[in-house]
């Protein structure tokens, strides 16, 4: 097993610094460009083990895709022209890749069978399998077609109108994505708005999708046509740098080029209720989505309530903030997250866990956490949990604790981040 000694810092961190590609974004170019007709370009896309998932499963579908660093060619040729994949597909830690491949293979008329690590075999997917065969499909599965690995029969499939339960915009990607290969409208009704780069990324090939009042509508059997994507930085992946900077006396850091979409900029806004120290200059729209860069002074961060429609905007941010807050001078409050206990680990209990076995006054709840704050961390052995998050906001923590941390399990942060270690040596001020 692998392991990484991690230490304190003398002085701050300082300079600018530009982020991977988003992965949200990436995921979804390489879907639509697999299912466009024609060539698609994707520049800064992510290199990431997740967005390589997606597109080994459109390669075993029979889709040519080159990819060069971080320029990837898709040339699709619809998305009938999807094959029938020989062996089975592996979805490797990816949540996302997951659902969203769900909706595509419920309407083609093949067999699949798909399975995932340890993680993902513990991560639900009937969530999207439900109002999949409500449409017509037929997937079946490990506890009744809850988890991988499951086989999948793609069919005709109808609309339907669907009214998420769960505050997923993967869900609600899976659901529109087999919406375009039905006969007529298919909606889904969302309560909470999550992230909306499906919808973004369906009208840049050139698709139609309306959005009112939580009801997104989608017409079937639409062509879409290959373009060029380029992908903004990661705000999920920026977070980590930007809680470092509040945290670390003397910091002043700059990341530059991340996607500012509304749904994901609740970090932003997080940032902005507990006192940090923090400037946004919005520099231009790329491909249908807001780009700018972030910069972050150290501050002392005040306490807050976090809940409500924030969370889906924050969703994947919740571990650092949580870090953030054990430095706050107060009670932070974190509710309605529910949705923690179904990512790469069960985060409520692998945030809490980490936090506590660092020195930090921290309490799970059903729903959330309660984090006391004042903390004044001490180094310790823990374990990332082969959760690319958790072991990212330990790599931060080590910045500010009283002695080093060994980090066991490092190697997932290539999950989301593989240049993880390498972007954080770059503002170090040595
Ligand atoms: O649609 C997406 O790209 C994602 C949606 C979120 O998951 P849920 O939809 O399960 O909340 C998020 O946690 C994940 O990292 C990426
Ligand atoms: C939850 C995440 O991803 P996924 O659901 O795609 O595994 C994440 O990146 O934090």
């Amino acid at each position: 097993m692998s392991e990484k000694v991690l230490h304190p810092i003398d002085n701050g961190l300082r300079g600018n610094l530009q982020v991977p590609g988003d992965k949200s974004i990436s995921h979804r170019a390489i879907i639509f460009g697999s299912i466009a007709k024609g060539k698609t370009t994707v520049t800064h896309f992510l290199d990431g083990e997740d967005c390589m998932r997606t597109i080994a499963a459109f390669q075993a579908m029979g889709v040519e895709i080159n990819k060069n660093g971080q320029t990837v060619e898709i040339y699709g040729n619809g998305i009938n022209a999807l094959k029938e994949p020989v062996v089975p597909i592996n979805l490797g830690n990816s949540g996302t890749t997951a659902r969203l491949l769900l909706g595509i293979l419920a309407g083609l008329p093949h067999h699949f069978t798909l399975y995932g690590d340890e993680s993902l075999s513990k991560r639900p997917m009937d969530r999207v399998a439900i109002p999949l065969r409500q449409m017509g499909a037929t997937i079946d599965g490990r506890d009744n077609g809850t988890y991988l690995p499951l086989a999948v029969r793609g069919a005709k499939l109808t609309s339907i109108t669907f009214e998420t339960p769960v505050k997923s915009a993967q869900v609600k990607s899976g659901v529109l994505l087999a919406g375009l290969l039905a006969k007529g409208t298919t909606e889904v009704v969302e309560k909470t708005t999550t992230r909306d780069h499906t919808e973004n990324m369906l009208k840049a090939f050139g698709g139609h999708i309306t959005s009112d009042t939580g009801t997104i509508s989608i017409q079937g059997e639409q062509e879409l046509q290959g373009t060029s994507i380029h992908v903004p930085g990661d705000i999920s992946s920026a977070a980590f740098f930007l809680v470092a900077a509040a945290i670390t006396e003397g910091s002043s850091v700059t990341v530059e080029d991340v996607g500012l979409n509304p749904t994901r900029t609740g970090i932003i806004d997080v940032l902005k209720q507990m006192n940090i120290d923090i400037t946004v200059v919005e520099e231009r729209t790329i491909g249908g989505e807001p780009v700018g860069s972030i910069t972050v002074n150290a501050s002392t961060p005040k306490p807050i309530v976090i809940d409500g429609e924030i969370i889906p905007r924050i969703i994947d941010e919740i571990p650092i903030i949580a870090l953030l807050a054990t430095q706050a001078n107060g009670k932070t409050i974190i509710r309605d997250a529910e949705e923690l206990r179904y990512k790469e680990t069960d985060r409520i209990a692998s945030v809490v866990q980490t936090l506590q076995a660092l020195g930090a006054n921290i309490e799970a709840t059903n729903d959330g956490m309660v984090i006391y704050g004042n903390d004044t961390l001490t180094g310790a052995e823990v374990d990332s949990y082969g959760d690319h998050r958790i072991g990212m906001m330990i790599a931060i923590a080590s910045l500010i604790t009283k002695n080093s941390i060994t980090l066991k399990n490092p190697d997932c942060i290539a999950v989301s981040y593989p240049s993880f270690f390498n972007d954080l040596d770059k503002i170090l001020d040595k």
